[in-house]
């Protein structure tokens, strides 16, 4: 048996039938130059006789892509297949992909039919089709939980008829990989004829077992997987090109097949089917989501840094990504706190690493992101020169309809001095109070807040500037409580002027 797996892309037909993830021409043209580029065998383009515009897309990719095989899907019906088969025309090779449902449920409760009817209009579909094409493939619909001995029946009459590939689809989600896999052993092993063609698995994640059933049809003969960008479909989608193509790669060794996917294209590829399709990745989502090689916990960080595969079982290169992410989070420790500096530049003592690093922890505590920013700040918080004069407590009690008070109590050369002060505003009553402790005459010249990054939980920047006896002095604080902020940058800049003697 060949040891290569056909990868065939239905983003365009299957994933596209999420609602909200229409795409026009153009924007369906880009993403089938990218499954181009990405390497995928086949491209499902659409389904012709559903509508003039997607007639007319499947027309515009057969024109623009010049070696993925373009297929187009139908019912078993002749108008349908008629259709297909015109739109096809400006393909290089193109496939028509008919079927129609096998499982009891289908020929009973929605084609009101019985096996017998269904079985010759499976054959005739495909004789039909083959008119038009040499490469026809045939799907029977809701196989997951159709009866095998019918299952193997049909194909293997859809085989004698000439369907070159055939389709077993687990159309709702329901298969367990061990059945899944089963059912194609089963007809491996009494199909007669099986290997004039190539089986497909096409499955469905109703219950998150798309991946796992795709790779059992694999293990058990299937040499064509149907599968979407980011994993998108009808309802809970289906399985997700990453995820097959990935686990042949890093499982070479046990499995033994080979895609011909251009893996460094996947997250591209998946960056642009997310935007076009306004269909964002789940973060955790396998292979393509943010945090798919983002680590944020301590020992994690530790064991990656100490070596990758630590905790990583791909190189984030082969899927595009340019490196694994060590997020600062309070679950870190100094490792990935060391590493973040060093990235930025700092070569901190292990004294001083500790230092800041217990600042990190408080403000990582407050806040779910921490950025270069911050650490910066707080690298420079350490490392600042002692201050004479130090904030040692602040209350404020403000809100609408109250006149704001500031509490402040201020350690100078190691001795506390407290002062209370309304204000026109929080930070206003907070100046006054620290003035009253610091009798200087200075004046606020400029007074800038700036919040660092973004969200509520930000760190909020404020840059003061005083005048003092004609001179000007800058001061900088920085904290999540921007009252704080604003009394340390003006603390900041006093502590600059000159000392009374
Ligand atoms: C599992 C899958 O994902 S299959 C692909 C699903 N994608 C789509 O359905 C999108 C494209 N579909 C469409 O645009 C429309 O449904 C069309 C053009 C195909 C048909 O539209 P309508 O003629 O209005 O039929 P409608 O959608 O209401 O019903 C589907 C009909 O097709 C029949 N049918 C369904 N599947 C098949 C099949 N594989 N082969 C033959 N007939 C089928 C149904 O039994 C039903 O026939 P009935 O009206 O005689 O009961
Ligand atoms: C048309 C077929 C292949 C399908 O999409 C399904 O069965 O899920």
């Amino acid at each position: 048996m060949s040891d290569r797996l056909f990868i065939f892309d239905t983003t365009l037909r299957d994933g596209e039938q999420v609602p909200g993830c229409q795409l026009n021409t153009v924007e369906k043209i880009e993403v089938a130059k990218a499954l181009q580029d990405l390497g995928v065998d086949i491209i499902e383009a659409g389904f012709p006789v559903s509508s003039p515009g997607d007639f007319e897309s499947v027309v515009e990719i057969s024109k623009a892509v010049t070696w993925p095989t373009i297929c187009a899907l139908t019912r078993a019906v002749k108008k349908d297949i008629d259709v297909a088969a015109e739109s096809l025309k400006y393909a290089k090779k193109g496939r028509i992909h008919t079927g129609i449902g096998t499982s009891y449920y289908h020929i009973h409760h929605k084609l009101n039919s019985t096996p017998e009817v269904i079985m010759e209009r499976a054959v005739e579909a495909v004789k039909y089709a083959k008119q038009y094409v040499e490469d026809v493939e045939f799907y029977a619909e809701d196989a997951g939980r159709t009866d095998n001995e019918f299952l193997a029946k049909v194909v293997e009459a859809v085989i004698k008829a000439g369907a070159t590939t055939v389709n077993i689809p687990d159309t709702t989600g329901y298969c367990l990989p061990t059945e899944f896999g089963e059912k194609i052993k089963f007809l491996m092993e009494n199909v007669n004829g099986i290997h004039k063609a190539v089986i497909s698995t096409h499955c469905h994640n109703d219950l998150g077992m798309a991946t796992a059933n795709t790779v059992a049809g694999i293990m058990n003969g299937a040499r064509q997987a149907e599968v979407t960008i980011n994993g998108i479909g009808e309802r809970a989608g289906n399985t997700s090109l990453e995820e097959v193509v990935m686990i042949m790669k890093s499982r070479y060794q046990v499995l033994g097949i080979e895609t011909g996917v251009n893996t460094k294209n996947i997250y591209q590829t998946s960056r642009l089917v997310s935007t076009l399709m306004n269909m964002p990745v789940q973060p955790n989502k396998a292979i393509v989501g943010r945090n798919a090689f983002a680590h944020s916990s301590g020992i994690h960080q530790d064991g990656v840094l100490k070596n990758r595969e630590n905790y990583e079982i791909m190189d984030p290169t082969e899927v595009g990504i340019n490196e694994s992410a060590i997020l600062l989070t309070a679950r870190s420790g100094r490792a990935a706190l060391k590493h973040r500096l060093e990235l930025m530049g700092f070569e901190l003592s292990k004294e001083k690493l500790d230092e800041v690093y217990e600042k990190f922890l408080k403000l990582a505590d407050n806040k779910k992101d921490i950025r270069d920013d911050d650490i910066a700040l707080l690298v420079g918080d350490a490392t600042q020169q002692e201050r004479r004069i130090k904030l040692d407590f602040l209350q404020v009690l403000t809100g609408k309809k109250l006149e704001p008070v500031a509490i402040v109590r201020l350690d100078i050369a190691g001795e506390k001095f407290d002062a209370t002060s309304s204000g026109n505003g929080p930070v206003d009553a907070a100046i006054k109070a620290v003035k009253q402790i610091i009798h200087r005459q200075v004046t606020i010249e400029e007074f800038l807040v700036q919040a660092i990054t973004r969200g509520s939980d930000d760190i909020g920047k404020v840059h003061m500037q005083i005048e003092y006896n004609d001179s000007i002095f800058h001061g900088f604080g920085a904290h999540t409580d921007i009252v704080t902020a604003s009394v340390e940058a003006y603390l900041d800049a006093v502590n600059k002027l000159p000392v009374q003697v």
